[in-house]
């Protein structure tokens, strides 16, 4: 990796954070959140998911939440879109970027969207085609790229298969989650190389969850190999309700303070960053997560 390269982060604090939350969080306190991380100089913060309010009640309030949130310009306010019905809901909010998630996993798909792999790609294709037609952008998840709650293993090959299935219908990026942050390095880094066969690296995104702490280390390997986007949460908020034990994404913080040290470029301001980061874990009633975070509180002490 050059020192000079321009690395994109993608913050999904507000939605793949918030989301396990099991006590809702007021939704002024997610359009503070967001309306932080934008003027933080994050090109990208994902603000919620048009998901059925039965099985995740923490997003039920996205449409109120895009409705409140001052958007900035040149700043990217994604949201999950699983369906037909999610889309609907999407164009109603004035969305201008969608992201559809799928697995690379059968027993995942069921458990997180209700269907196979392939009956995923079939629900997304209407849903891409008809939110581009509308000139939307979307965005493209593959679940459990390095390992799945219930399956354990997953082959690489088909999470090669997934991303060029969501490529070919149209999203820009394909971003790749270690759903329960089980990778390692190497694994990483053999992935990046089977996937990129398929789909360009420029095309790739990766989304690592610290459950292991091995996130920075695998995101390193990853930027070694040529990715230029990736995926991080403040304060490390997160989990996913449908993978047991999985930890938050890695912090936001923290892949600021790596990035920096290689001499990435990123645009964000790291303070703005922390600072949003305190206020929401102010709000849940616990430290953030980030060990940057910790560190830089230790000091102040
Ligand atoms: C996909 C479904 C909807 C299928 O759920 P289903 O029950 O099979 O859906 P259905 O079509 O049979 O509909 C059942 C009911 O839900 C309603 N419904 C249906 N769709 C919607 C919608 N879009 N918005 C609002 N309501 C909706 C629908 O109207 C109906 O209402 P009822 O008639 O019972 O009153 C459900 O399984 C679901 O919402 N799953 C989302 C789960 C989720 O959000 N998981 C977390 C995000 S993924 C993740 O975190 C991983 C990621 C992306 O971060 C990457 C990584 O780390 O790996």
């Amino acid at each position: 990796m050059r020192t000079d390269t321009a690395v994109r982060i993608v913050e999904v604090g507000p939605r793949d954070g918030l989301q396990n939350e099991k006590a809702l969080v007021p939704t002024g306190v997610k359009v503070e959140l967001i309306e932080r991380l934008a003027a933080a100089g994050l090109p990208a913060v994902e603000a919620g998911a048009f998901v059925s309010p039965k099985w995740v009640p923490q997003m039920a309030d996205t449409a109120e939440v895009l409705a409140a949130v001052r958007r900035r310009p040149g700043t990217a306010y994604p949201v999950l879109v699983p369906n037909e019905t999610g889309l609907a809901r999407a164009l109603d909010g004035g969305v201008e970027e969608i992201a559809v998630f799928g697995a690379a996993s059968e027993s995942f798909s069921q458990r997180n969207i209700n269907c196979s792999i392939a009956e995923s790609l079939d629900r997304f294709r209407p849903v891409c085609e008809r939110a581009l037609a509308a000139g939307l952008r979307v965005r493209g998840y593959v679940s459990c790229v390095l390992g799945c709650p219930y399956e354990g293993a997953v082959a690489s090959g088909k999470v090669a298969e997934v991303s060029a299935a969501l490529a070919e219908m149209g999203c820009y990026e394909v971003s790749l989650g270690d759903t329960i942050g089980v990778g390692t390095a190497g694994k990483a880094r053999a992935l990046i190389r089977t996937v990129a066969k398929v789909l360009p690296r420029e095309r790739l995104a990766v989304h690592f969850h610290d459950t292991y702490g091995q996130a920075l280390a695998n995101i390193l390997a990853c930027l070694e190999e040529g990715v230029t986007t990736v995926d991080s949460s403040v304060a490390g908020l997160g989990g996913c309700p449908y993978a047991k034990g999985a930890s938050g994404n890695v912090a936001t913080e923290d892949l600021l303070y790596l990035l920096e040290g290689l001499g990435a470029k990123t645009g964000v301001d790291f303070d703005a960053v922390v600072a949003a980061g305190r206020f929401v874990s102010e709000h849940l009633g616990r430290p953030p997560v980030s060990k940057v975070s910790q560190a830089l509180a230790g000091k102040a002490a």
